[in-house]
């Protein structure tokens, strides 16, 4: 068997396709909404993402703004930048790019975004709406990652009501909030969330209808982990260089070979990464009618 392909680039595309008519349905009514990204220092991944949530934006008609930092910036201007972000009316929603510089308080950081412009979904606020459940017209913004994890599945027809998931890594932007999701009523799956202390991680995995690995540690999961037919989420991501060749690879948490047993497989790269960035463009834009109502 070789595993269904669950391609983020393509879905992904088909997304920005669907939220560019929104956007120029907004337009004719003169609104136009616009992402601000907050990156603070030099790390080569961050500007990549970074750039890519713009190049994004240009696709779909939505403004962009961008303010970078230094890597020596203090906490105080990286709070100064956020009131600006705050105030600033061409901003409608905007992200603060994690992680933030090595002692830096991030947690403050997301607590000053103002929650009717947190595009991520990381306001306290809006993940305790998350937590309790809060859908229809009050709805906030989703985290991008499992949002965008969730509607891939569903896109590509992958039953979740009832089924058991396992969620390895319990990180603020992916884990954490993707075991509430997919909990969520109407999505309805049995959850484990698996980390770093959990004890005989292939036998959890091996009981798991979805898999979702996002660690950064590069080849964990293995084949004879997976059970037949189950659906794959490969997130994690880690540089490695070649000790012969000296040249930068990267490489996911999935190991070659799962995709002879898998029902379905998200490659890594062109899988859940761009869903990431078209769940972020969909927050934007769901703000911005939600404003107009
Ligand atoms: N404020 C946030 N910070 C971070 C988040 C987040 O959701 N909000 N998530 C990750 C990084 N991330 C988004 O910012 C992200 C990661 C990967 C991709 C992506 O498109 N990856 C491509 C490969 C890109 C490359 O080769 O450089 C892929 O998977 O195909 C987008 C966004 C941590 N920080």
């Amino acid at each position: 068997m070789t595993a269904v392909r669950l391609d983020g680039t393509a879905t992904a595309t088909a997304i920005k396709g669907e939220l560019k008519a929104r956007v120029e349905a907004l337009a004719a009514r003169g609104i136009r909404p616009g992402l601000g990204t907050l990156l603070v220092g030099d790390d080569p991944a961050s500007h990549a993402y970074v750039a890519g949530k713009h190049r994004d934006c240009r696709e779909v008609g939505v403004e962009s703004i961008r303010v970078d930092l230094p890597g020596d910036a203090t906490e105080e201007q990286v709070h100064e930048a956020i009131e600006r972000l705050n105030a600033d009316p061409a901003v409608t929603g905007y992200i603060v790019q994690l992680p933030l510089p090595e002692g830096m308080d991030a947690n403050a950081a997301l607590e000053l975004i103002d929650p009717a412009k947190d595009a991520d979904g990381l306001h306290p606020m809006n993940l305790g709406r998350l937590v309790l459940g809060v859908q229809g017209e009050l709805n906030s913004p989703l985290p991008c990652t499992p949002n965008g994890i969730v509607e891939m599945l569903r896109r590509h027809g992958v039953d979740l009501p009832g089924k058991h998931a396992v969620v390895i890594g319990r990180g603020l932007t992916v884990g954490r909030p993707l075991g509430l999701l997919l909990t969520r009523k109407g999505i309805d799956a049995t959850v484990t969330l698996a980390h770093s202390r959990t004890l005989d991680l292939r036998e959890e995995v091996r009981r798991a209808d979805v898999v979702v690995a996002a660690v950064g540690m590069p080849h964990l999961v293995q084949p004879d982990w997976i059970k037949p037919g189950a659906a794959v989420l490969d997130v994690g991501v880690t540089r490695v260089v070649d000790p012969e060749t000296g040249k930068a690879k990267l490489s996911g948490d999935i190991a070659p070979g799962v995709e002879e047993v898998a029902g379905f497989l998200s490659p890594n790269p062109g899988g859940v990464g761009p869903m990431t960035r078209a769940m972020l463009v969909a927050n934007v834009v769901e703000a911005a009618e939600r404003a107009a109502r």
